[in-house]
């Protein structure tokens, strides 16, 4: 694309690189390479080199700038010639190959040696490179980019990703950042189509990175009790200065990484002899402390092994050549692949890069970071302190994703971030796993697209798809929801104005009393930040639970559900679910008494164990009683209520009865079984046989029985473990167990008891179940939407035909209440309601 003619294009063309010494003819690849002035006073330019898109008009194919770090490694040398690059250096510096996981596959890839003395870039002022520290990185990358896009304007509207490993940790978000503000000056020349970033086993923040390397080494096996207890006591991690015993504690992790690979802890280790790279011998021995404590803190990431062909190569002189390397017009020096001096000289000054994360995330740019899970360098764990510290709401738990059916490694959605693992990886991931590295690549940049998890194409999988985030509240509920009846399992959206109401009241009626909501417009903060408490909460020690039980039928209850006979094992939390008394009526607004007697029950030890319930569940209850009053209204709306609102007016008053109940069912195969049983002091039951999802009973088992939910409309969101069924009728009219497939993002809907009554018997109550079976936890949230406790249940007039004559005789929720206290969980207890045909035609008169 960049070579199509116009007259803007000459200047990229005159950078554009035919065929490179020894590389093979075929496929071909699109290449251009050279130096871009960053400061004319100074005389400082940077070296680029960029490959086009591999596919298809490469000008719809985002941007992607990819950086090492070192300091003072170079991303030619690295990211493109050993790592994500589609030419890469082989047989001692004197061919190229081509890398078939390429990044070009999906992106329009840039690599940049940064800063000056890295490489081929240079500086005709010697102090600049003494005077090297993270802002002037920063800048001179911004500037690049600024220059870069008036070579190459036709990127400019392409979006744009930065991305990078190790202490490119400090200079992408930093970049970014920059990017970010100078973009404020809407200047359109010089404005940056950011998206955002992805970062590779980053350093990010000392304190973590280095509790995580002590932690690392001492959990994989690389040193002893002794030494990571001694570690402990003598290094305090917050002080970036460590003491000397800290250090020659230190020195004792390095030590064993003389023999174990440090950057890929279960390779071989390399026994290339270094002493052509430059790096070579990165001893942690300096007698000088100071310098030794700046080694280790500032070698960051690269062992010549790797890349020593890519000098062999780079130094060649048809190769520079080629590569318009001698194009400053002074000849270059020995190119290295990372240069010793850039990293003595470095002013480290940035301790922490986090508070950049947490700016960028609010403005909404997208945010990954990966870590290759047997890094000893910059390890996992150390990333997942850092990202842990962002306190980000989590949005998708803890899973693995997929390559070709095997687990790739794990990954968890923050609101705001991602971060993946790769399984086996080290520190240099598209070198070590690039399948996966090409795979994660992709799921990054089509993150955009809502349906980014799955994979591109290749028949391999990435993570479930997942369906596009609920919008904005301000939208009409006829343009957020998307009604899927669950016996046909497609998705049904509404199309014109009334559809909705229709589509609401058929899968509530003629389709059985049951739908998924997605698009919902609940707000995922809330709703996350209540999963992450009552996870805490039963995280409890057994004893702390129980303190707010035994349920009342509210509180804290633990084991069968319901009266001998009734099926089901779990542990949950029943809390009142009023809508909070109104601050502008007048008049004293006493507390819900209910409510606040299991928050006494309770607040001592949540208090203890900082689990903030209370203070998450009335946003929560605020946000899903909306949307029950949404469904309802248009329930009214579809059903031609003459007061479409009918329905809704009864759970908004400060006195409705409605119910949160927050269920966890334990994982039920055999090897958590005991921990359970163990828990709740349970009799247990529990087979650890897979369900059949046929008509067996659930008896013992993990789960929750039978049974229809008395209230008027059940408002279900669970995480992503399966386990909840219907029972519909099948093809032939017969009863059957569906299995509703888990989806973290929707709500499941169904009708209660009393709507069923009210409309008499049009919507239908839906009997349900829980069979647990996984090895994860299940955890579900139901809002149970019911109206005051006096309230008189009668069929509706407009409900009430020839054909569909009084099914139901006037009841209270009082005394529909008691009754069903008094009966079974299993029990049909409508029918008890039910009046005689002969009555009924008599009602109807
Ligand atoms: C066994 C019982 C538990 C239950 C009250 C009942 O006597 C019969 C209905 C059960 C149920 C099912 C739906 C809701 O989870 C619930 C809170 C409700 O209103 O009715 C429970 C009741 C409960 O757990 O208290
Ligand atoms: O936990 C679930 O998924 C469903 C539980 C249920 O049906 C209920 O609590 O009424
Ligand atoms: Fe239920």
């Amino acid at each position: 694309m960049a070579g199509s003619g116009s007259g803007k294009q000459q200047e990229a063309d005159r950078d554009r690189v035919g065929r490179l010494p020894g590389q093979p003819a075929s496929p071909g690849v699109s290449q251009f390479a050279g130096y871009v002035a960053v400061n004319e006073q100074h005389g400082r330019a940077l070296f680029y080199w960029f490959f086009e898109a591999q596919a298809t008009p490469s000008s719809k194919k985002p941007l992607l700038l990819w950086l090492n770090g070192g300091p003072g490694c170079s991303s030619i040398g690295y990211g493109a010639a050993s790592e994500l690059g589609p030419l890469r250096v082989v047989r001692q510096g004197a061919a190229l190959e081509f890398n078939q996981y390429g990044w070009n596959k999906e992106a329009n890839l840039l690599f940049l040696e940064s800063p000056v003395g890295v490489g081929f870039s240079y500086t005709n002022t010697s102090s600049d490179l003494t005077n090297l520290n993270d802002d002037f990185v920063a800048e001179d990358a911004y500037s690049f980019l600024v220059n870069w896009f008036k070579r190459f304007p036709m990127y400019k509207d392409n979006e744009f990703y930065i991305s990078g490993e190790s202490y490119a940790g400090h200079y992408v978000p930093q970049l970014a950042d920059l990017v970010y503000e100078r973009n404020k000056d809407k200047k359109a020349s010089t404005y940056i189509n950011l998206k955002g970033f992805i970062v590779g086993n980053p350093i990010t923040n000392d304190y973590y990175d280095s509790k995580g390397l002590a932690e690392y080494a001492w959990s994989h096996a690389v040193v002893s009790d002794q030494v990571y207890e001694r570690i402990k006591r003598v290094c305090n991690f917050k002080n970036s200065n460590w003491t000397e015993d800290c250090n020659s504690a230190m020195n004792i992790i390095f030590s064993q990484y003389h023999e174990i690979d440090i950057y890929n802890i279960y390779a071989p280790k390399c026994l290339l002899d270094h002493t052509s790279a430059s790096s070579a011998d990165h001893t942690f021995f300096a007698s000088d402390p100071e310098q030794f404590r700046t080694r280790i803190r500032m070698f960051s990431g690269y062992d010549p092994c790797y890349s020593s062909y890519a000098e062999d190569y780079f130094n060649k002189d048809d190769v520079q050549e080629a590569f318009h390397a001698k194009a400053s017009g002074q000849p270059p020096g020995k190119w290295q692949v990372c240069s010793d001096q850039i990293l003595n000289s470095y002013n480290f000054s940035v301790l922490s890069v986090l508070p950049i994360y947490s700016k960028l995330i609010k403005a909404g740019l997208r945010v990954w970071l990966y870590s290759g899970d047997a890094d000893g360098r910059v390890p996992v764990i150390g990333s997942r302190y850092c990202v842990e510290a962002l306190g980000l709401p989590i949005k998708t738990d803890w899973q693995s994703w997929y390559l070709d059916k095997q687990v790739a490694g794990r990954l968890v959605e923050y609101h705001g971030m991602t971060m993946v693992t790769v399984r086996g990886a080290g520190h240099l991931v598209p070198l070590n796993k690039p399948a996966q590295g090409l795979l994660l690549i992709n799921a990054f940049l089509r993150a955009r697209h809502g349906g980014a998890f799955h994979d591109a194409g290749e028949a391999r999988r990435w993570w479930p798809r997942r369906r596009p985030r609920p919008t904005a509240r301000s939208s009409s509920a006829e343009e957020r929801l998307v009604v899927e009846d669950a016996y046909r399992r497609g998705h049904v959206r509404a199309a014109w104005p009334g559809a909705l109401s229709r589509q609401v009241a058929r899968a509530c009626g003629e389709q059985h009393g049951f739908f998924r909501a997605v698009g919902h417009g609940v707000p995922p903060a809330p709703a996350a930040m209540l999963d992450s408490a009552t996870a805490a909460f039963f995280a409890l020690p057994p004893a702390e639970k129980q303190r707010a039980g035994p349920p009342s039928p509210l509180g804290y209850g633990c084991r069968s559900i319901g009266f001998n006979g009734d099926v089901g094992e779990l542990e949950y939390l029943l809390l009142h679910a009023n809508p909070a008394p109104s601050r502008t009526r007048p008049g004293p607004s006493t507390p819900p008494t209910p409510r606040a007697s299991v928050y006494l029950r309770t607040s001592y030890y949540m208090y203890t164990y900082s689990i903030n319930l209370f203070a998450v569940v009335n946003e929560y209850i605020e946000a899903v009683r909306q949307l029950a009053c949404e469904i309802l209204d248009l329930l009214g709306e579809g059903l031609g209520l003459k007061d479409t609102r009918y329905f809704s007016k009864l759970i908004t008053g400060t006195d409705s009865d409605s119910l949160l109940r927050i269920n966890h069912y334990p994982p039920s195969c055999t090897i958590h079984k005991l921990d359970h049983d163990d828990q709740c002091k349970m009799k247990s039951l529990v087979s650890t046989k897979a369900s059949n999802g046929g008509n067996q009973t659930a008896a013992g088992r993990v789960g929750f029985g039978e049974h229809s939910d008395p209230q008027i409309l059940s408002l279900l969101r669970a995480n992503d473990v399966d386990g909840l069924q219907v029972l519909l009728p099948d093809r032939d009219g017969k009863e059957a167990w569906l299995q509703v497939p888990a989806d973290p993002s929707a709500f499941f809907v169904n009708v209660g008891d009393l709507l069923q009554a009210l409309t008499n018997g049009r919507l239908i109550s839906v009997r349900h179940r829980v069979i647990a079976t996984a090895c994860r936890p299940r955890l579900s949230t139901i809002y149970f939407a019911a109206p005051p406790l006096h309230t008189r249940i009668c069929p509706l007039a407009e409900t009430i035909t020839t054909s569909n004559p009084r099914k139901y005789r006037p009841f209270t929720w009082a005394e529909y209440k008691t009754t069903m206290y008094s009966l079974r969980l299993s029990h049909s207890r409508l029918d008890l309601f039910k009046i005689d045909e002969d009555n009924a035609r008599e009602g109807k008169a």
